[in-house]
């Protein structure tokens, strides 16, 4: 393993340097071997189980790593909290991959740091194995996210309502940079460190705006947003429900990060809420992009101060790229809906169209993958034809004569129908009765038979079909919790 630290060089105000606490017999659970190939992790480190152990629950620093806590603060819930940072999770460093990108390596689970308050530092085993197989899932999906080299069980129990095995997952992520880290400094009223962390994160993911330019400040704001803008479409796409999307878990990259109390969508419904602890809706499938407007508010908040220091002036040049992202928005949103309908663009008049459609998914309680998996599938095969005529009436009549108005074969449509639309998604009956199983029988193979299927979204393979249905009850008594 090759380290390549540009964060530990930051200075002590950005983290905590501190080793992650022994723990008592780690054994290796998961292994991403993929992953470890495009990290250009050895064959010989890959194929010693006892020392990815070792080194993947913490016991043991390899060569090159600089352990340290991340500092960051957030908006929980609409709530400011100055201090969070990583209180159960330990950055080792940076590896650059074989497409020379940069990722971070960071145990999560590994112990207590100085930001822990009270928490006891540690991970149970259900929601490391839920990440791993949630972030693999998302991936696989062309979703931006972190993903998961391993999970290591630790030999130690873990205290939550019941006890529970512990276990040490290991992200990897272009940064851990959040919308929380610029938030902790400017709430010190910190502006050295906003700017250093402003140009370090420029540097590590826009390298193509000019550090000396005037207008860097709103150059990143507008990347920034942009990447929410692209991370949110592709949630939406898939069904996806966050569940907690405070300041402190956007990650800068646009990737998905924590996947705490996050849920897939069964039937279309823009309301839908899975997290136990989201009694508002505040993270409801629909209410996403008004959040991730609101969180990239929170970060402009921050860039405010480097902007101009007369904030009257500041706010004239930030304030537009805030309100910006309600346009970007819809027009990126359409388009992606239209491109799950078939159709390579669409125009405003057609919005109403599209939302007709969801409508009427909500009205009868359809599932949002499977009505798009038939609708892909009703192009070549008549009986589905019939089945979704029953169900959408005049509008699915009205799709195909759209369809067939543009100038467009039926396959160009259904290609571009198939990448869009998966096949097969995590859904959450599925993983709670892997984790189940796998609780029993211990055995990991059955987490690898799902993650096969799952990484394969938009194929039919053999498996495929085990985990395509639908919840009985279509999840309406599906609750998440917060994985600590
Ligand atoms: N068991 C724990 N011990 C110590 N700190 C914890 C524990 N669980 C959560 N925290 C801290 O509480 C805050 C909010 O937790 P949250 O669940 O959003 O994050 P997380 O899942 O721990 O980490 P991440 O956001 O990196 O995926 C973070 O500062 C986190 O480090
Ligand atoms: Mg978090």
């Amino acid at each position: 393993m090759k380290f390549s630290n540009t964060y530990s060089q930051l200075d002590s105000a950005f983290y905590q340097r501190i080793a992650p606490t022994k723990v008592a017999a780690p054994q290796l659970l998961l292994w991403n071997k993929n992953l470890a190939q495009s990290l250009l992790i050895d064959e010989q480190i890959t194929n010693n189980h006892n020392l990815l152990a070792q080194y993947f629950s913490g016991n043991q620093i390899p060569d090159g790593a600089e352990p340290m806590a991340l500092a960051y603060s957030g908006h929980q819930f609409g709530h400011f909290n100055p201090n969070l940072g990583d209180g159960r999770a330990h950055l080792l460093g940076e590896i650059i991959d074989n497409d020379n990108k940069r990722f971070d390596i960071q145990l999560k689970g590994s112990g207590p740091t100085q930001f822990s308050r009270q928490g006891d530092g540690r991970c149970a085993i259900g929601p490391a194995v839920r990440e791993y197989i949630m972030s693999e899932a998302m991936f696989a999906l062309g979703v931006p996210t972190s993903r998961c080299l391993s999970v290591v069980i630790t030999g130690e129990p873990v205290y939550r309502e019941q006890v529970m095995p512990g276990a040490v997952v290991t992200r990897v992520a272009s940064s851990h940079i959040r919308v929380g880290t610029f938030q902790y400094f400017a709430a010190k009223g910190d502006l050295e460190s906003l700017n250093t962390l402003t140009d370090y994160t420029i540097n590590r993911h826009f390298s193509h705006i000019d550090i000396n330019a005037e207008d860097k400040i709103e150059q990143f704001l507008v990347c920034a947003i942009d990447k929410q803008i692209e991370l949110i479409i592709a949630w939406m796409r898939v069904g996806f429900i966050h569940g907690v999307m405070n300041t402190d878990n956007t990650a800068i990259s646009g990737e998905t990060i924590d996947f705490g109390p996050c849920a897939m969508m069964s039937h279309y419904h823009s309301g839908t809420v899975f997290s136990s602890i989201d009694k508002q809706g505040r993270y409801a499938f629909g209410n996403q992009p008004h959040i991730a407007q609101w969180n990239m508010a929170r970060l402009a908040e921050c860039l405010l101060l480097l902007v101009d220091s007369n904030q009257e002036k500041a706010l004239e040049k930030i304030e537009p790229l805030i309100i910006a992202f309600n346009a970007k928005f819809e027009t990126a949103y359409f388009t992606m809906l239209a491109n799950k309908l078939g159709l390579n663009e669409v125009a405003k008049k057609d919005h109403q169209f599209i939302n007709e459609l969801l409508e009427l998914m909500q009205k009868q309680q359809l599932d949002y993958t499977s009505t798009f998996a038939k609708l892909t599938d009703s192009l070549t095969d008549t009986d589905i034809q019939d089945t979704l005529k029953q169900q959408l009436g005049d509008w699915y009549a009205n799709w195909l004569t759209m369809l067939a108005s543009k100038n467009q074969s039926a396959q160009t449509a259904k290609t571009l129908m198939a990448k869009n639309n998966p096949l097969v998604i995590p859904r959450n009956h599925h993983v709670e009765a892997i984790l189940a199983e796998y609780e029993t029988s211990g055995q990991s193979t059955v987490i690898d038979d799902f993650l096969e299927v799952l990484r394969s979204p938009y194929e039919q393979l053999k498996r495929t079909s085990q985990f395509q249905d639908e919840p009985k009850d279509g999840d309406h008594q599906y609750r998440t919790f917060c994985g600590t």
